[in-house]
């Protein structure tokens, strides 16, 4: 058994930002990783980045082929860059295999050909990700034609059909994606409200839009199965006492991502697991075992590629900086869901200042009145903007507006830096923009 000071399970983002930071101190790194098609880990291989090329190629009106096929040769460029980033630093290896613990420090990885090499980890770093849930209606697994997002964004031929179960993150964004390439889109979402934790008048706008721009849903309906059919599919599902089936070419499975713990041999740990698989962690990120963190989305909570990228912030300043920076510190996380326009969203809405009982003074704004919304073409959307009632911090801010995931971070910062409402109404913004908006909506 070979021993490694440092052993980090998948090449996600906080994990091969760790990799790099420990190389650069010239420390001993090992990163297994389990496929060669996934150096550089989830976001850049089959998920923000893919998908936001795609997205954005949707818009311009590229063939999806063509896109599909442009994606690739990005991802090909961004997947070898990662490698070598990593490989090409003399005390990093980049082992390519499947990671699994026999017991809390040591880890067994089993390469491409069976081969198994056990390593006894000085200190250990989990970040393996999550995966797609596939949830139990009949059919579901065994059909064909159901497609993850994965997938979704490889294939060859656009579904003239496509059903997209879920209408949260992946389901809204491939929902305007695939209508705007020209399939026939349905989404089924368990629930009847439509982003339930969004504003009703946003979350009314966003379902008008995304109708008008040809996506059908059909909410509040139980999926009971699914079942191929010579050369397309059925998904049969019930709504409000009423059976429908629903024919297409592909189905869209887009019901959540879980942690992917499942196979990593943690019952040979001491490694501590929650009711949904996610590593159990403290505001360090320590697993339940000394000498073992765990990062990104394999820790359960917000599955971002920056929630991920600050774990390793966390990390670095433990193993190297003050030791004081938490979990806990992380007040004011935004996020953007890419739909056209983008929905953005950072701290308190109206519906979370009342639940908690927080007075506020709202500032709103529809984006038809902003010139550049004009320059653009792209008048939908509306701005929301939170301040308290008994002094100038800005609450909250959401932006359904073209451009809102730049403007967003804007808003993020000011809310960090504890800046006052005025601030941001009195600033001198270049013109025309999106965000000399904000000299308006403050007002
Ligand atoms: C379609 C889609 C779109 C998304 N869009 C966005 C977006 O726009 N913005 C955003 O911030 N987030 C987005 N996300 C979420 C984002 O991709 C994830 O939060 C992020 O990639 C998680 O990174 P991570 O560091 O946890 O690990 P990952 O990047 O998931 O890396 C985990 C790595 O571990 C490897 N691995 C797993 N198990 C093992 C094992 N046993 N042994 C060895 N290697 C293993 C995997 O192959 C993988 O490469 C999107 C997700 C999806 C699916
Ligand atoms: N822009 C971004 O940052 C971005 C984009 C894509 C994905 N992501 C990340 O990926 C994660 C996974 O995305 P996702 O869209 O798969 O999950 P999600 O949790 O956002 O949405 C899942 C949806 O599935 C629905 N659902 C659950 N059970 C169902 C059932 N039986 N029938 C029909 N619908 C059902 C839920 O009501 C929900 O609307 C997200 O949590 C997000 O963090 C982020």
């Amino acid at each position: 058994m070979e021993k490694v000071k440092n052993l980090i399970i998948g090449f996600g983002k906080g994990g091969k930002t760790l990799a790099k930071t420990l190389a650069a101190k010239g420390e001993e790194v090992v990163v297994v990783e389990r496929s060669d098609q996934m150096y550089g880990g989830t976001c850049i291989n089959i998920a923000c980045l893919p998908s936001k090329r795609l997205i954005i190629e949707s818009t311009k009106g590229t063939e999806f082929s063509h896109a599909v096929a442009g994606k690739n040769e990005m991802t090909a460029f961004l997947r070898d860059k990662n490698y070598h980033m990593l490989a090409d630093e003399d005390s990093v290896t980049v082992l390519d295999g499947e990671a699994r613990f026999v017991s809390d420090h040591v880890v067994e990885v089993t390469k491409a050909d069976g081969q198994k090499v056990q390593f006894e980890g000085e200190r250990i770093f989990i970040n393996t990700g999550a995966e797609p849930v596939v949830l139990p209606i009949k059919g579901l697994k065994e059909s064909k034609n159901v497609l993850d997002s994965t997938k979704a964004m490889d294939e060859t031929k656009l579904p003239k059909e496509l059903v997209i179960l879920g209408a949260g993150y992946i389901g809204l964004e491939f929902a305007g994606m695939f209508a705007r390439y020209g399939s026939k889109v349905t989404v089924l979402d368990l629930h009847t409200d439509f982003i339930p934790r969004e504003d009703t008048d946003v979350s009314e706008l966003v379902f008008k839009d995304m109708t008008k721009a040809g996506v059908n849903f059909e909410l509040g309906v139980n999926v009971k199965e699914v079942k191929d059919v010579s050369d397309h599919v059925e998904v049969v599902y019930e709504k409000e006492g009423v059976e429908v089936t629903l024919k297409a070419d592909k189905i869209l499975a887009a019901t959540g991502r879980k942690p992917r713990t499942a196979k990593l041999g943690l019952e040979n740990t001491a490694i501590k697991v929650d009711e949904r698989g996610a590593i159990v962690v403290d505001d360090q990120l320590h697993t339940t075992v000394p000498n073992v963190w765990a990062l990104g989305d394999v820790k359960g909570g917000l599955q971002f590629t920056y929630i991920s990228l600050d774990d390793f912030r966390i990390i670095k300043d433990e193993l190297f900086g003050t030791g004081k920076r938490r979990v806990s510190d992380r007040v004011v996380v935004p996020y953007s869901v890419f739909i056209e326009p983008p929905l953005s969203k950072v701290g308190l809405n109206e519906k979370e200042a009342k639940a908690k009982g927080i007075e506020y003074r709202l500032f709103k704004l529809p984006v038809a009145a902003i010139p550049k919304a004009r320059v653009l073409q792209e008048t939908q959307g509306i701005f929301k903007i939170l301040v308290a009632k008994d002094s100038d911090a800005i609450l909250g801010a959401t932006i359904y507006a073209a451009e809102s995931h730049e403007l967003i971070n804007l808003l993020a910062l000011a809310m960090k830096a504890e800046l006052p409402y005025t601030l941001l109404r009195d600033q001198i913004y270049t013109h025309p923009t999106m965000s000399e908006a904000l000299n308006d909506v403050l007002k």
